[in-house]
């Protein structure tokens, strides 16, 4: 009798050999029905693995970049067993990735299972401390930031702190890892027409390593496995600093242009908002680190519709993230309808190891 992991496991075999036009499948498969029968569960190849996670990313139905999906770099690192093998790892891949700003889509992989986690939701974040009657950072970052501090890190206070990172294995107490400063590379917020904007002093981390998914393959769960691509101007101009529950900086950014905030229904807020998501595209750009707009990048996701039509493939997708945060009609997207089917192999969102 088959149970559920020998099924998804099955889908996902034939899946890489059929899709990879590759035999050998039916022994393969003998072997993996007989690991799970003996052991309760069975290991990746290498080359499944790699397979499995930018499968992943052509499944992650709310993912508007997914036209890249076949050149995700993978990293095997499931012979790592220690906090410290973890932590050095995490710097290699932030140092690997970063790669002086032309940044290279990359996924890490731990040991399989729940025994390794990081607690970081992003390897690169900034703090977020609760000050007298204010919020001083990120206040996404309270939680992890009060956890961190009762761990034993002392952070300066400041509204750009990176957080350490913190990885735990087994049962043990998770370990606090500072990450070395010339591993993280950050863009200062210049304006391309008003230099008055820089008087601001807004920056942002030039790369985004998500740390808090679970990637799962043929019925096997990674809960250790961050990833990384680039970032999409919205998500740091319209939300990250934009939010009034985040940095709420659109009041600042109007003054400092000198357009007047007395009226609504002057747009004010939307004037401003794109006068700061120029100026993170400008700045990225003048930098030299990797960025895309949200026009080019909705641009982008036709054409993974288009190949992924013209593979025999149907294309699933989560509306409501998939459209951008600014301007949303102006992309064909928003016009569009999308079948939001779960698919695996995928990236799920996985509550954190605390709490
Ligand atoms: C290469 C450039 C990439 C760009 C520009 C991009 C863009 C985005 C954006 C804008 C979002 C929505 C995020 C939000 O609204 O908070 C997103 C979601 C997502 N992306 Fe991509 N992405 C890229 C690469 C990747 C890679 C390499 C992976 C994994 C291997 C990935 C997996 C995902 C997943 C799983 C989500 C949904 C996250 C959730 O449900 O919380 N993306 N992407
Ligand atoms: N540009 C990106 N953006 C994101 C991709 C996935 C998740 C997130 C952050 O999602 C958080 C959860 C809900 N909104 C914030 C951002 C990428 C990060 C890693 C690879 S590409």
């Amino acid at each position: 009798m088959a149970n559920r992991l020998e099924d998804e496991a099955v889908e996902f075999l034939s899946l890489f050999y059929e899709e990879r036009c590759l035999d050998g499948k039916e022994a393969r498969i003998r072997d993996v029905c007989e690991a799970i029968r003996t052991d309760g569960t069975y290991e990746h190849t290498a080359e499944e693995l790699a397979f499995g996670a930018r499968l992943a990313w052509r499944n992650s139905n709310r993912c508007i970049g997914r036209l890249f999906w076949e050149r995700l770099t993978v990293i095997d690192e499931r012979e790592a067993r220690t906090e410290e093998a973890v932590a050095q790892a995490l710097f290699r891949h932030i140092e690997y990735a970063t790669n002086g700003g032309k940044i290279i889509p990359t996924i890490t992989v731990f040991k399989q299972g729940a025994s390794i986690r990081i607690w970081n939701a992003q390897l690169v974040r900034y703090a977020g401390y609760r000050g007298d009657g204010r919020i001083i950072g990120d206040p996404a970052s309270l939680e992890l930031t009060d956890i961190c501090k009762q761990l034993g890190w002392v952070g300066a206070g400041g509204d750009f702190d990176v957080l350490p990172l913190v990885i735990s294995v087994g049962a043990r107490p998770p370990q606090l890892f500072p990450i070395p400063e010339h591993l993280i590379k950050e863009v200062a917020l210049v304006h391309p027409d008003n230099e008055a904007f820089a008087r601001l002093n807004l920056k942002w981390y030039a790369v985004p390593f998500i740390s808090n998914m679970r990637l799962e393959i043929g019925g096997i769960s990674y809960y250790a496995a961050p990833f990384n691509g680039w970032y999409m101007g919205t998500e740091i101009g319209a939300r990250n600093l934009a939010d009034d529950f985040r940095y709420n900086r659109l009041p600042e950014v109007a003054a400092v242009l000198g357009i007047s905030m007395e009226r609504e229904a002057s747009l004010w807020r939307d004037q401003a908002l794109v006068e700061l998501n120029r100026a993170v595209l400008y700045s990225y750009q003048e930098q030299g680190v990797s960025i895309v707009d949200h026009h080019t990048a909705a641009k982008q996701f036709q054409r993974f519709i288009g190949n992924e039509t013209e593979a025999g493939r149907g294309v699933t997708g989560d509306w409501t993230w998939l459209i951008p945060p600014m301007s949303p009609a102006q992309t064909d997207i928003f016009h569009q309808s999308f079948d939001n089917r779960i698919v695996s192999p995928n990236y799920f969102q996985e509550k954190p190891p605390y709490c």
